[in-house]
């Protein structure tokens, strides 16, 4: 495994230029984060890049971390941020854009301190999708897209994982007041109008 590259001229040149919109949208396992996503970038023209969606590619795709990734997924556990943060530096350099959703990262401390001292930059704000456990239980075991991680014994442990070691970093951002706070417990519809007063409609595409 190689290090994260660490010179912004190289790894962000491009993206450091345009100055990037960049949103974290956080919330527990299955608050609707992807859902959501989805609805913002049909109205907002934002790229959306799924941590969670980029490692299983990678899984996919036959690489050296491979089965280290499939492993710690399946114990719901959080993949180093080297590895991680290259796959969201090449997605974010290839998309084109400047204003990016990053969906489930960062996920801990670690994934927070790494991608601020890799790229210098810091969200505008933090989407958080608030949602009781016993709601995003239900959703995550009527899924049905064949995540191996959507099991009730891998979902007890993300449950544990989000609450020990994901809450700390929406708690950080809340102290510096860049967490947006959403109530997701909501059907879908509802959900997404409060994410539009978020983003505004100063923002909406035409
Ligand atoms: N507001 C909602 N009400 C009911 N079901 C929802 C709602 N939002 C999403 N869902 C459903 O719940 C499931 C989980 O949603 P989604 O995949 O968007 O969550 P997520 O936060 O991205 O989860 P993960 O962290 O596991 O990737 C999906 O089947 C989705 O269709
Ligand atoms: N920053 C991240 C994001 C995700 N993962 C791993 C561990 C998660 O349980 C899994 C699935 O993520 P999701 O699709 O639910 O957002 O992916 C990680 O290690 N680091
Ligand atoms: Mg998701």
């Amino acid at each position: 495994m190689g290090s994260v590259e660490t010179s912004n001229k190289d790894t962000n040149g491009s993206l450091l230029n345009k100055n990037p919109t960049i949103v974290f949208v956080l919330g527990g396992p299955g608050s609707g984060k992807g859902t959501q996503c989805a609805n913002v970038v049909e109205h907002f023209g934002y790229t959306h890049l799924s941590a969670g969606d980029l490692l299983r590619a990678e899984i996919k795709s036959g690489s050296e971390n491979g089965t280290m990734i499939q492993n710690m997924i399946k114990e719901g556990k959080i993949v180093p941020s080297e590895v991680t943060i290259k796959l969201l530096q090449r997605a974010i350099q290839e998309s084109g854009n400047d204003k990016f959703l990053i969906d489930g990262f960062p996920r801990n401390e670690e994934n927070r301190a790494a991608f601020e001292k890799v790229t210098g930059i810091e969200p505008t704000f933090v989407l958080y999708f608030d949602c009781p456990e016993e709601e995003m239980e239900r959703r995550l075991l009527s899924r049905n897209q064949g995540r191996e991680d959507d099991n009730i014994e891998t979902i007890r442990k993300r449950f544990k994982v989000f609450l020990e070691s994901s809450l700390p970093v929406i708690n950080y951002y809340d102290a510096k007041g860049k967490v947006r706070k959403i109530d997701a417990a909501r059907p879908v519809e509802e959900v997404f109008e409060s994410a539009k007063a978020v983003f505004g409609p100063k923002t909406e595409k035409a």
